[in-house]
């Protein structure tokens, strides 16, 4: 079986990542499975395309392998763009998904149905020893809810409804999820990429 790194120490993104790169009988490793531990880095970008390639680019230079790292987020339109590259702390350090969709509920309070736009964003970013840097961007448009549902997924999963649907991400599968997520969609632009691995 062949074998991905992907630079991230998130678990939720791992678990997206086993059920898509199932069917093509590839193996994830993320920074959790090492041996070693390594450090955090930090994502001082002020894109995503900053972000992803900062991590990638990293692991790249550490292990001199090619690595995946994905840098992603939730962009709500009545809030400005937030939490957009901000997402996973967007309620503090602590990266708490519980306190981070409450405050994107909170910010949204007064705001109609119809106004509550957003979208999850994916780059991915592909760094490989002595070559530059690709990437790939997946987005998936959607609404924020009035309260969360489900129990799948992660981050902001429960508030998040696809344009089409009336369940939230969080009460889909992950092979419902991973059909139609913008992890997704960036990943399939990788496909003939991921597969000469
Ligand atoms: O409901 C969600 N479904 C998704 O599919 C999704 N994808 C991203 N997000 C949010 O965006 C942050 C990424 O931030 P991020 O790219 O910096 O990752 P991270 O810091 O969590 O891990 P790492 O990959 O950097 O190690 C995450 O924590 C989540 O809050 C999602 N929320
Ligand atoms: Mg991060």
């Amino acid at each position: 079986m062949k074998e991905i790194i992907i630079a991230t120490k998130n678990r939720g993104k791992v678990k997206d990542f086993d059920t898509l790169f199932a069917p093509l009988n590839i193996k994830v490793t993320s920074l959790l499975d090492l041996p070693e531990e390594i450090e955090d880095i930090e994502e001082t970008g002020t894109t995503f395309e900053e972000n992803a390639a900062i991590k990638a680019e990293a692991i790249c230079e550490k292990f001199r392998v090619p690595v995946i790292a994905d840098d992603s987020g939730l962009v709500v339109d009545a809030l400005n763009g937030a939490p957009g590259v901000y997402s996973a702390r967007y309620a503090g350090e602590q990266k708490d998904d519980q306190a981070n969709l409450q405050k994107v509920l909170k910010g949204l309070e007064d705001v109609a149905q119809e106004k509550r736009i957003a979208r999850f964003v994916c780059v991915l970013a592909v760094a490989k020893p002595g070559e530059v840097t690709v990437f790939k961007r997946g987005e998936c448009e959607g609404t924020i809810g009035k309260e969360p549902a489900g129990e799948f997924g992660f981050g902001y999963d429960p508030i998040f409804y696809p344009t089409g649907s009336k369940r939230t991400m969080a009460q889909m599968t992950p092979e419902e999820k991973n059909q139609i997520s913008h992890r997704r969609k960036a990943l399939d632009q990788l496909m003939n990429w991921v597969k000469e691995q």
